[in-house]
Parts: structure tokens; C-alpha cells; sequence
């Protein structure tokens, strides 16, 4: 995808970008290190990080492939701990994991429920914490943008997901008016179905029912978001935060169920 921005963007910035080693995020760092920033890809699983970073590097980026569970606070801190005693240190920060299953709300259990929570909003919120604290105590400004959900018709079949990612949108507003005054902005991108291996736990039909009722009829492409978060992450944006910005073809208008 031609990019409309200036190749040394993010010169001289370093990018977090977590589940950054597939997919969606795996786009984002792409487009991030294209644009000049180095990139710290961070998930669970070192070895897809490890062969990701492998692809960046060959196309000449900076890159540096790191463990995190996101769910958990101790890994999250020792994450921006190892970075900075490495000089890894992000001034950007794309939560971009998540996830969830699909589920009638009323077979949920408790458990099921509250480990997509613990993932997407409380996940969100100890990554965009540490990053906070870290800009704020050397006094340094930064950029967070949070991938959620196309939410806005409210989604059926994934009641645990869709109440976490309005948390963390949100949390996105709330963040963005408490730490203004430390120059960090803080929004976020509300993906519609964007063509990525996640999508493998989906049922096909179901996808294509979606897709068929949107004004933009297909599905969105992970370079597409990755524009948009390259924007929202830029001085382009300076004067922009505590958005959530609809990326769908649409879908904020016809829901994300084509079932109901
Ligand atoms: C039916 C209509 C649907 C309409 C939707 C249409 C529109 C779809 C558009 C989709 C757009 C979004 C795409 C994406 O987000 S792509 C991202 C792709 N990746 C994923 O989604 C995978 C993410 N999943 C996970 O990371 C994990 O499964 C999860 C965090 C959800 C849980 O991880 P954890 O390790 O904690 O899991 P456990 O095995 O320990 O289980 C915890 C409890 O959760 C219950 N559980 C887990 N999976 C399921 C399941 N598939 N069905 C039901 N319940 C599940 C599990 O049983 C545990 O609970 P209990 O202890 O009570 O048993
Ligand atoms: N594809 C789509 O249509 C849409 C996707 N989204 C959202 O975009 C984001 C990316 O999705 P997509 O690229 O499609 O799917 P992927 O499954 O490829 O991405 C999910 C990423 O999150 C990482 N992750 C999951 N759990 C954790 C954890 N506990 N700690 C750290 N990292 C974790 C995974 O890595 P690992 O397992 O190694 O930890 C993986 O890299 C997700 O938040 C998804 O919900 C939103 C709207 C639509």
C-alpha cells in the first residue's frame, strides 16, 4: 500500500506494538519501521515474534522481538524495564492485543467472561499505565493508540468482548484528559473485519453475511488500520486525542451480526 507519509515520520522514536508479530499488528510495525521508528513486537509467543522480526529486519528495520503477557502485571513491568535498560524505551505505544470466542451471553461462564476482560480491558490498562509512568517520570511526551472493536450496534454473540473494548474506549477518553497535561495523546481505531488469521475462529458465512450488508462491501485490509494508526501515533494528530476512529467500510452502521 502507497504511503501518504514522509519516510522518516518516526525517525529517532521507538514503537511498541503489542501482538505485533501477526496480523493486524504485525502490519502496524511494518508500516511504523517503515516510516523510521524502531519497533519492539511483543506477545506470548517468542517464536512467531522471532520470525516476524526476522521478515522487518530483512526489509531493513530496527527491530526487536520481546515477551510479554499483557494480562499479567509483573510481565508487563519487567517489559518496560528490560526496554529501557536496553535503550528500547517507546515513545509510542499500539495496544493492539486482544481477542475473544463467540458465545450466546447466556452460556458464558464467569470464567470465560472475565478472561476476555482480563485481556482486552484490563490488559490495555496495565500496558498504557507502565508506558505512562515511564514517559512521565523523565518528563518525555508520547502517543497510545488502542485497537478495539467495531462496537457502536452493540455485538451480539461476543457480550464479553463488546463491554471490555467500550471499556477501553472509554478508558481512552478518560487517559487522554489525565495525562494531556504530560503531552501524552490517546486514542483509538475501531476495526470492522479486516482480512487476518484471527478471523480463522470465525464461522465463514457468518463473515460474509457481515461483509455483504456494508456500504464498502469486503473486508478491510491490516495495512488500512495501520495507516490510520500511523496517523493518530503522528504530529499530523497533535492536536487530536481521546477518539475512537471507525475503520469498517461501514460497519459502525449496519452492526457487526448479520444474525440479529
Ligand atoms: C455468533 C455470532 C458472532 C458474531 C460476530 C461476527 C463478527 C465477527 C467479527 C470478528 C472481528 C474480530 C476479530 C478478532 O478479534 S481477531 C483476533 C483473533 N484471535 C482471537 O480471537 C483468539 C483470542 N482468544 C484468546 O486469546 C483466548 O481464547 C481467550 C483470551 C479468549 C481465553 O484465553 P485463556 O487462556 O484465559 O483461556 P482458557 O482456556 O484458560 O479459558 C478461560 C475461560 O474461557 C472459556 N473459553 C475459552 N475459549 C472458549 C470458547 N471458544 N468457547 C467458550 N468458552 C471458552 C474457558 O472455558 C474458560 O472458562 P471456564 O474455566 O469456566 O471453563
Ligand atoms: N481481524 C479482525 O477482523 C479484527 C481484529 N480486531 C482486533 O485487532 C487485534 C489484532 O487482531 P488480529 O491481527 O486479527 O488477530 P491475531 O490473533 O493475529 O492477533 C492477536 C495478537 O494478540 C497477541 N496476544 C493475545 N493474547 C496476548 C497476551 N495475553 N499478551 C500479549 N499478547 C497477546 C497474540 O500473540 P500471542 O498469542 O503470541 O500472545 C497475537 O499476536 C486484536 O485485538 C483483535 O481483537 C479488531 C477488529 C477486527
Amino acid at each position: 500500500m502507497m504511503s501518504i507519509f514522509a519516510k522518516d515520520l518516526f525517525k529517532g522514536q521507538v514503537a511498541l506494538v503489542t501482538g505485533g508479530g501477526t496480523g493486524i499488528g504485525f502490519a502496524i510495525a511494518r508500516t511504523l519501521g517503515q516510516l523510521g521508528a524502531r519497533v519492539v513486537i511483543a506477545a506470548r509467543a517468542l517464536d512467531k515474534l522471532e520470525s516476524a522480526a526476522e521478515q522487518l529486519t530483512a526489509g531493513g528495520m530496527a527491530v526487536l522481538a520481546a515477551e510479554v503477557n499483557i494480562r499479567d502485571a509483573e510481565s508487563v513491568n519487567a517489559l518496560f524495564a528490560r526496554l529501557e535498560s536496553e535503550g528500547w524505551q517507546p515513545d509510542l505505544l499500539v495496544n493492539n492485543a486482544g481477542g475473544q470466542f463467540t458465545s450466546p451471553a447466556l452460556s458464558m461462564s464467569p470464567n470465560g467472561f472475565r478472561a476476555v476482560v482480563d485481556l482486552n480491558l484490563q490488559g490495555t490498562f496495565q500496558m498504557s499505565q507502565a508506558f505512562a509512568r515511564q514517559r512521565i517520570s523523565q518528563a518525555r511526551p508520547g502517543s497510545i493508540v488502542n485497537i478495539v472493536l467495531c462496537l457502536e450496534q452493540g455485538i451480539p454473540g461476543m457480550a464479553h468482548a463488546a463491554a471490555a473494548r467500550a471499556g477501553v474506549v472509554n478508558l481512552t477518553k478518560t487517559l487522554s484528559w489525565e495525562w494531556a497535561e504530560h503531552g501524552i495523546r490517546v486514542n483509538a481505531v475501531a476495526p470492522g473485519t479486516i482480512a487476518t488469521s484471527g478471523l480463522e475462529n470465525y464461522d465463514a458465512d457468518n463473515l460474509q453475511a457481515g461483509i455483504d450488508r456494508l456500504p464498502i462491501r469486503r473486508m478491510g485490509q491490516s495495512e488500512e488500520v495501520a495507516e490510520a494508526v500511523a496517523y493518530l501515533a503522528s504530529p499530523a494528530a497533535s492536536f487530536i486525542t481521546g477518539i475512537t476512529l471507525p475503520l469498517d467500510g461501514g460497519e459502525h452502521m449496519t452492526g457487526a451480526n448479520p444474525q440479529r
